[in-house]
């Protein structure tokens, strides 16, 4: 059973077409990339699966039940590391389990073993304004993983850092992704991005967003930086370039 389906999805925003017939799927344990032009509808689709964007018509499944937009089974990331200044770290992971209706005291239990982990140890009681960028993303990609949902939605999560940076999380995901296996799907506008992190991408349409390619990713795992350097690898990159840019 996947642990994510969308069939025939349609969604019209303020009269616009923003999706059209979108078919996409990710597998138990699977890393799946979307990439696509701006505004091409990704976010959206995205939205849709958290329950924030009514569609007008397809399906949409998490593990096989139907999407229930009361009761969201994805946990998301949004683009910007979104984390509340006023709120410590800590109270910042507890955030997204609280919202689903953990009380504090537990969802601070639930948190704690992943800060190790998340390099986040000895941070818990500092504010965000406090932490690099990248610890900022480390602490919202956290509160994301700890709601232990079937999927993880991670919206361009590194698109603000550094380049250095954004290489240093790349690294720390996959590793991390290694380790836990959980079921993602990343929006990204990075190729390499996409292609050092990924099992399977999917390319997007300009608006209304579709699907016009699907690429299988087979490099062996664990990935490290070499990687950028093997010709499949770049031919690949040409080839999705191609696709990105029709
Ligand atoms: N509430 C709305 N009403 C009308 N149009 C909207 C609304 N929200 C989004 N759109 C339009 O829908 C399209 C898709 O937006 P979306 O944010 O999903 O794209 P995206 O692929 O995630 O873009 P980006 O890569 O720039 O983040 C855009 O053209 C946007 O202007």
């Amino acid at each position: 059973m996947s642990a994510l389906r969308i069939s025939g999805l349609d969604v019209t925003l303020g009269g616009l077409p923003v999706v059209r017939g979108l078919d996409l799927h990710a597998e138990p344990g699977e890393f799946v990339s979307i990439l696509g032009p701006s505004g091409s509808g990704k976010s959206t689709t995205f939205g849709v699966l958290t329950g924030d964007v009514q569609p007008d018509a397809g399906e949409v499944s998490i593990e096989g039940q139907a999407l229930n937009r009361k009761a969201s089974r994805v946990a998301y990331m949004p683009q910007r590391d979104a984390l509340l200044p006023w709120r410590t770290v800590l109270g910042n992971l507890t955030l997204g389990l609280e919202v689903r209706g953990t009380k504090r005291g537990p969802a601070r239990e639930k948190v704690r073993p992943w800060l190790g982990p998340f390099g986040l140890a000895g941070f818990e009681d500092r504010y965000p304004a406090q932490l690099s960028g990248g610890m900022r993303q480390r602490a919202a990609l956290l509160r994301t993983v700890a709601q232990e949902q079937p999927v993880l939605l991670l919206d361009e999560p590194f698109g603000a850092l550094d380049a250095l940076t954004r290489s240093q999380m790349q690294r720390w995901l996959e590793q991390m992704w290694e380790q836990y296996r959980w079921t993602v799907l990343l929006i990204t506008h990075d190729v390499r991005e996409a292609l050092f992190l990924s099992d399977r991408v999917y390319v997007f349409s300009p608006r209304p967003a579709r699907v016009s390619a699907e690429v299988k990713v087979d490099f062996a795992r664990p990935r490290t930086p070499d990687l950028f350097g093997d010709p499949q690898f770049a031919a690949l990159e040409a080839k999705l370039l191609d696709q990105l840019l029709g």
